[in-house]
């Protein structure tokens, strides 16, 4: 391939921007950059002075007539957009809205918020066996069309862009409902998916249309190649959660307090590997169309196990913070009883207020629930091998953290 020209539905996000800054600064072919967001960011100014021509385009991908104006033209699409809410801020209809397609002719997880008459059922993941997807329902009208990703492959096919890849999440595999851990799990471990919240359904899904959309012909009869990335907690520059906990620890007098087990492991990624992944993919996936297309891969880098708590430490700790407590200083039930209760209250104030603490039930089961992985596959089939060390990663993220304290003051 000679030149390159990309989109990047999603690119004025936390992973998008620095999607953004790693194509431009570690991709030589490229030639032009349309950075596609419902919201665009002051910082794309600075980009349009160097030699790539970048578009910003405002947009928003439940509009089909919005994303194939966008992506007409372009090699490469790399599909960071998405609604990432486990807060309960926005209605599970807009979340699938955004993240999927209309009213679900698939689907794969039962969720009593966002379809549910009744529970649909779960898909197994691992080893290859996929269960076959269950029809839905007929949509209710109000539901009726609304497609984001779904979008971004017809865009693709209608307008002859050859290659996509897609941001899925470790969300897609678990951690389930069921609480079962995931412990240093690779992209073939048999893992029992079952999800009701809608957001990991509607990244499952998601993530669904895009492996069975690898190999249809796009405009000009060439096939469409497809892959899904699933990063596990992303962190870094721009980690808006990082930035909440930050500002919590500094209004309770420096200190945060232990919630979960230190012994729970939640996996983590650094952005820029992330974003280092997703630019080797796009490069790679023409060379390697028939050995990547279709395929799933884990984001990973050498950042340490950890529970969640005791990782964002790493970084908040040297900002004057610290962990109060070895061990939770409350007792799980009670945690539990003050999710549901957050829940309860988030629904009874809907009417008057938006209520989305970070604690829900959710939240606290996604925390704490064993989930790690371990694999090399994404070094077997292209190559890739992180690009920033865990110390690397560690210092950018402390001296971002100290950027944030000190704008804020
Ligand atoms: N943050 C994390 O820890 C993880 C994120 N992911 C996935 O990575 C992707 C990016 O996530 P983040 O950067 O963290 O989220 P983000 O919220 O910072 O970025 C998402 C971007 O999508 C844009 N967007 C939302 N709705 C849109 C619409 N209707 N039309 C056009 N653009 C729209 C937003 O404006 C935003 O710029 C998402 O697909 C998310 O599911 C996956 C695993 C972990
Ligand atoms: C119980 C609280 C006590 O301090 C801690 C609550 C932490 C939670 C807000 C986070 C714990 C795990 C996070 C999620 C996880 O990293 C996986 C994710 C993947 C995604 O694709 C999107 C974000 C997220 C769901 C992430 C969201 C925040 C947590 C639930």
């Amino acid at each position: 391939m000679g030149q390159v020209a990309a989109g990047n539905p999603g690119g004025c996000g936390f992973l998008g921007e620095h999607v953004v800054r790693m194509l431009l600064q570690r991709e030589p072919r490229l030639c032009e950059l349309r950075i596609f967001d419902l919201h665009l960011g002051p910082w794309l100014d600075e980009l349009k002075t160097g030699p790539v021509r970048v578009t910003a385009i405002q947009g928003d991908v439940t509009q089909a007539h919005e994303v194939a104006a966008a992506v007409a033209g372009t090699h490469v699409v790399i599909h960071t957009a998405g609604l990432v809410d486990v807060f309960g801020k926005a209605s599970p209809e807009t979340i699938h809205e955004v993240n999927v397609q209309g009213w679900p002719s698939v689907t794969c997880c039962g969720s009593p918020w966002t379809w549910g008459r009744k529970h649909m059922p779960s898909s197994t993941f691992g080893m290859g066996r996929r269960k076959k997807l269950q029809l839905g329902h007929s949509p209710p009208p109000h539901l009726l069309p609304s497609p984001g990703t779904q979008n971004v492959i017809e865009a693709c096919v209608q307008t002859g862009t050859q290659f996509l890849v897609y941001t899925s999440s470790m969300e897609v595999v678990g951690p389930n409902v069921k609480g079962h851990p995931f412990y240093r799990g690779n992209e073939d471990t048999p893992y029992e998916a079952v999800h009701r919240h809608p957001y990991p359904c509607s990244k499952a899904l998601a993530e669904r249309l895009v492996l069975e959309a690898n190999g249809r012909k796009v405009r000009g009869g060439l096939p469409l190649v497809t892959c899904a990335l699933r990063p596990t907690g992303i962190y870094g520059e721009g980690h808006q959660i990082m930035r909440d906990f930050y500002h919590q620890g500094l209004r309770l007098g420096g200190r945060l307090f232990r919630a979960i087990p230190a012994s729970v492991e939640h996996g983590r990624v650094y952005v820029g590997n992330v974003a280092w992944m997703h630019v080797l993919v796009a490069r790679e996936l023409e060379q390697r169309a028939a050995l990547m297309g279709g395929q799933v891969y884990f984001c990973y880098d050498k950042s340490p196990y950890k529970s969640y708590e005791d990782f964002n430490m790493e970084f908040l700790r040297p900002c004057g913070l610290r962990l109060v407590g070895t061990r939770p200083l409350l007792p799980y039930w009670l945690l539990v009883f003050l999710a549901a209760l957050n829940a309860l209250l988030q629904w009874l104030l809907r009417p008057l207020l938006l209520y989305a603490p970070l604690l829900n039930p959710y939240t606290l089961a996604v925390a704490n629930t064993t989930f790690t992985v371990s694999t090399n596959k994404a070094q077997r089939h292209f190559g890739y091998e992180p690009l920033f060390s865990w110390e690397d990663s560690r210092t950018r993220t402390i001296r971002w953290v100290q950027g944030v304290e000190s704008s804020s003051q």
